[in-house]
């Protein structure tokens, strides 16, 4: 059983079919890249399938259950987390902040338990400090914990992006773009990281990239959009030499 399967989304804004017939299959602990030139439909897919965008038509399916349609907090809960093109994290607040923040998406604890401050909330609490803390050891930002986000390198804002989407119990992790705005080095060290986190935290990784060496570095199998359509779908290396993709990207220059 996939863990994740889209059976032919489809997304139209009036006129624009952003994406037409998309079928991804991810499975447990895959690595796999959607990969087009600007305007193919990626961003548009991710928004499908994690409800941020309703598709005009098909199925989003997450370990079989139909989850189409569903609200992005619901789909966050069912255990599918992403990161976003353009960072969103709390600029003003600390590394720290901006993981436990995310962790309250898992809080048990209802509203009176924080206002009376129980001791039930109090050792929730406790529990997301240490597994924040645990979370930017894993992303190698524990000793930046109480430095202002907005004062990280980019490379570092992105790893942070990760840490957030992990705090949310994922088994698969959407990344948009991750290697965007990284120098050479960056994006050298992003390749062992995805990987890294992929064998600790057990999870399967869907990701956006235009950074054709960290794909195919990284990736397992490559899914190709051109005009929201899937020109392409294989193994790295049929993918760099398939003529379609070639020309998609060609055509573009
Ligand atoms: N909310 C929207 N309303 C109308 N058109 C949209 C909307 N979102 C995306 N589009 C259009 O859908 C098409 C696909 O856009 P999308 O952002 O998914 O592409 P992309 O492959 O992610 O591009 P990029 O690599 O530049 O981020 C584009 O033509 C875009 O202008």
């Amino acid at each position: 059983m996939a863990l994740l399967r889209t059976d032919k989304i489809t997304m139209q804004f009036s006129g624009l079919t952003a994406v037409l017939d998309l079928n991804i299959e991810i499975n447990d602990r895959e690595i796999i890249g959607l990969i087009g030139p600007n305007g193919a439909g990626k961003t548009t897919a991710f928004n499908m399938i994690t409800g941020v965008y309703k598709p005009t038509k098909g199925q989003v399916y997450y370990n079989d259950k139909d989850v189409t349609g569903l609200k992005p907090h619901e789909i966050t809960k069912f255990g599918i987390a992403r990161t976003f093109q353009n960072i969103r994290l709390f600029k003003e607040l600390t590394v720290l902040d901006n993981v436990i923040i995310a962790n309250h998406l898992r809080l048990k604890s209802n509203l009176f338990g924080s206002v009376v401050r129980t001791p039930g909330y109090r050792k929730e609490e406790q529990q997301i400090y240490e597994k924040s803390m645990a979370l930017l050891k894993d992303v190698g930002l524990d000793d930046l914990k109480d430095e202002k986000s907005s004062n990280l390198p980019y490379g570092k804002q992105r790893r942070l992006e990760i840490a957030r989407a992990l705090a949310t119990d994922p088994k698969l992790l959407l990344l948009d773009e991750p290697a965007a705005g990284m120098n050479p080095q960056e994006s050298h060290e992003l390749m062992g990281f995805i990987r890294e986190i992929r064998d600790k935290f057990d999870i399967a990784i869907l990701m956006i990239e235009h950074h054709m060496q960290v794909v195919m570095g990284v990736c397992e199998r490559i899914y190709v959009l051109d005009y929201g359509v899937t020109i392409a779908e294989g193994l790295p290396d049929a993918i760099q030499n398939d003529p379609k993709v070639i020309e998609a990207y060609l055509g573009v220059d």
